[in-house]
């Protein structure tokens, strides 16, 4: 707030009494009431501005009620005359301005204030006076100075009017013809500076309006912000409380069903509690139950031992028994081997005797022959030379003699190899001599009483152990060969010098009979633990020789002579970790040993009946060959089939299917094989083992649960 400045001199230029404003020069006596208007509005500024402001504010001016003969209403019309800008405030110039004013309207006489004017000036007059004449002329340029600086308007724009005033008295005094320029140049000076002020002031007003209405806009701004504030935050509050709520509604709810749970759960647990305690007193009852039962099972452990040693003792009873079981079945199976294993090579040395003794007899013949002839004359002394001739050819080898030949008809030659053994028996290890045999052998049709035991040794029944089984049977194969040598000796002496046991039988045909055979596939050092008697049959020159040939030693030759008479082969082989010896019988095919062939069935454990899958014939036998050993021992023997010499595939006659056919309505084991290859020839004979093997420990098995330790082959003798 710009307030008016306070100076003395203020009320020397007050308009009021300016001598220029009426335009013309005005008169003392003007100057003089002016003057004491002025100095009477200057006592009464004076008494308002108690605290001497250098303005008057409309409280000021309120004041005065109690010293003035006014109302306050009065006081504040005065007040809003004086205040001739509306600002609130009288500066002296309003103050003098509308005092002088407010005189001149009240006062209609001008005269008067012409006089007091005059009167004020003679006052001044007569004080200047009093200070001297140079004082005098001094005071009175100062006062013409002070008229022309409130003439204009100088102390309004001037702080300092020391230089101006020098300058003009110095004009004055010096140059007085330039004084009016310079008045009239500081007359537009101060005009213009007149000018400049006030422009001034309505700038500072025109700044102080905006400034009110940017304060207002700003107040408007602020409020409306911050009713906006108080909106927002209001909205806030309302969202705030509705997601309150929202959150307090659930958290009820939720709080509400883990009440509901927390029942549900007290519930349960009131239940379990009530189930514990059941449980408890179980508990309390199983206990003394488990007691019991604890003291029940010692007793009953007890028991169990007892039992278990008694079952201990039992079994060991029982090993032990069936040890000497297995003892004495295997020294009486050594026996039975030993025996018949000397009677069969008995046997070979005693067919070779025959022959011996064939060619002999022959020679004799001869002999007697030429001696009958050159010896006619003397028929008295030869005569009882000729009586024991004719006794021996009624012997056995007098029938082949008789014959002329080696062999006859069948029946003949059975009788031929059953007879051998019975003589060389006698010879070697019979008790029968010979004396008691010859007069049976005259007659070479009859069936003697020594027949039956002569056919018990030939017969398969009697067959030895294989000699692997003591170790004995080192011996060379062959050496019937050259026992034949040193036998050649007339009369009996070749029966005397019978070969010794050890001698490996050979068959009628020079071959080996009953050779053990060492070559096995596993090469097994160790003794086989039991042993099979099985027989080859079939037809003439389908393979039997030879399939024993592949089999034993893993040999074919392909010119074999056919078999006369019969012979074997031990062959061991490893069937499922044991060893089993088997005994390989092979037969003649031609129809006319058959007979003999029978003979053997009786006491075989297995048959292979072969046939020769490219000759029909063959094949058509084998239901003949099957009777045949039913006959004998009816279906109690396993039976292989073997359709032999599959290598010749382009010759078959017997289609595969037929033979399988075969073997499936007899119930036997089937397999086609080649003698020739080799092929299925080892593979069929392990089957018939494994068969017999399993058989065997079946009926063993049997046996001991029965507790019968005797074998059921031995039983059905
Ligand atoms: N191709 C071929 N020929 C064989 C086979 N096996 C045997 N042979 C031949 O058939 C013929 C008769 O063989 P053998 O072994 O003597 O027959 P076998 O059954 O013993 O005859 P018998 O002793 O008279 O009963 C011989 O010429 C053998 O070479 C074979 O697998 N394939
Ligand atoms: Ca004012
Ligand atoms: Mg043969």
């Amino acid at each position: 707030m710009a307030y008016p400045d306070r100076r003395e001199g203020v009320w020397a230029q007050s308009p009021g009494w300016s001598p220029k404003q009426s335009g013309t020069c005005p008169t003392q006596e003007q100057v003089a009431s002016q003057v004491a208007v002025l100095r009477k509005a200057q006592e009464f500024f004076q008494a308002c501005d108690v605290e001497g402001k250098g303005f008057i504010a409309r409280s000021d001016m309120q004041r005065l009620h109690e010293e003035l003969p006014l109302s306050l209403q009065d006081l504040e019309d005065v007040f809003d005359a004086l205040d001739a800008d509306g600002n609130g405030f009288l500066t002296p110039e309003e103050f003098a301005t509308g005092f002088s004013h407010f005189f001149s309207q009240s006062n209609p006489c001008q005269e008067d204030a012409g006089e007091q004017v005059a009167q004020l000036q003679e006052e001044k007059v007569y004080q200047s006076r009093g200070d001297g004449d140079l004082g005098h002329v001094d005071q009175d340029e100062e006062a013409q100075f002070q008229v022309l600086m409130d003439k204009l308007g100088a102390q309004k724009v001037l702080e300092d009017e020391s230089d101006i005033k020098q300058l003009w008295l110095q004009l004055k005094k010096e140059e007085p013809h330039l004084l009016s320029s310079f008045e009239d140049f500081l007359t537009r000076i101060f005009s213009q500076l007149q000018e400049a002020h006030e422009e001034k002031n309505e700038l500072e007003c025109v700044l102080k309006k905006k400034i009110a209405t940017y304060d207002e806009e700003i107040q408007h701004l602020y409020e409306e912000m911050e009713q906006q504030i108080k909106n927002e935050r209001e909205q806030f509050l309302l969202k705030d409380t509705e997601r309150f709520q929202a959150r307090s509604q659930e958290l009820e709810k939720k709080l509400f069903a883990k009440e509901q749970e927390l029942e549900r759960l007290n519930q349960k647990q009131k239940r379990l509690e009530g189930q514990c305690m059941a449980l408890h007193n179980d508990k309390h009852e199983t206990k003394a139950e488990n007691t019991k039962l604890k003291l029940t099972n010692q007793e009953l452990a007890r028991e169990l031992e007892r039992t278990s040693k008694e079952l201990q003792d039992a079994q060991q009873q029982l090993e032990s028994l069936q040890q000497e079981a297995c003892k004495l079945y295997q020294e009486k199976e050594m026996e039975v081997y030993l025996v018949t294993e000397s009677l069969q090579r008995e046997k070979s040395g005693l067919l070779k005797q025959l022959d011996f003794l064939r060619e002999r007899n022959k020679h004799l013949r001869d002999e007697q022959d030429i001696s009958f002839q050159k010896d006619k004359a003397a028929k008295a002394n030869t005569a009882a030379s000729k009586t024991s001739w004719k006794q021996r050819s009624g012997s056995v080898i007098g029938k082949y003699v008789d014959s002329g030949g080696i062999l006859r008809s069948q029946s003949e030659e059975e009788e031929d190899v059953f007879s051998v053994p019975r003589r060389k028996g006698s010879l070697g290890l019979s008790t029968y001599p010979l004396t008691e045999e010859e007069p049976e052998t005259n007659e070479p049709g009859a069936e003697g009483p020594l027949r039956r035991p002569l056919r018990r040794i030939i017969s398969i029944e009697e067959d030895p152990l294989p000699q692997l089984l003591d170790g004995t049977l080192e011996q060379p194969v062959n050496k019937s060969a050259e026992v034949k040598g040193p036998s050649s000796q007339g009369g009996e002496g070749p029966i005397q010098q019978a070969p010794p046991l050890a001698l490996s039988p050979t068959s009628p045909r020079g071959q080996p009979v009953g050779k053990e055979d060492f070559y096995q596939e596993e090469s097994s050092p160790s003794t086989p633990d039991r042993l099979f008697k099985i027989v080859f049959v079939g037809n003439s020159a389908v393979g039997k020789t030879s399939l024993l040939r592949r089999l034993c030693e893993d040999h074919f030759s392909p010119g074999i002579a056919a078999t006369v008479g019969i012979d074997y082969r031990v062959k061991t082989v490893n069937v499922d970790g044991s060893q089993v010896a088997l005994q390989l019988w092979d037969t003649a095919g031609q129809e006319r040993y058959r007979c003999i062939t029978q003979q053997f069935f009786r006491k075989v454990d297995g048959v292979i009946i072969v046939y020769d899958l490219t000759a029909k014939e063959s094949f058509l036998s084998v239901r003949q060959w099957l009777s045949s050993i039913e006959e004998a021992v009816g279906d109690r023997v396993p039976v292989l089939l073997l359709g032999n010499k599959l290598d010749n595939e382009k010759e078959r006659e017997v289609p595969r299917g037929l033979g399988e056919q075969l073997a499936k309505e007899n119930n036997l084991i089937f397999y086609e094989c080649s003698a020739c290859s080799g092929h299925n020839t080892k593979e069929s004979l392990l089957h018939l083992a494994r068969f017999l093997k399993e058989q065997e420990d079946t009926v063993r098995e049997d046996t001991i649960q029965v507790g019968c330790p005797t074998k059921k082959k031995s039983c059905c003798g």
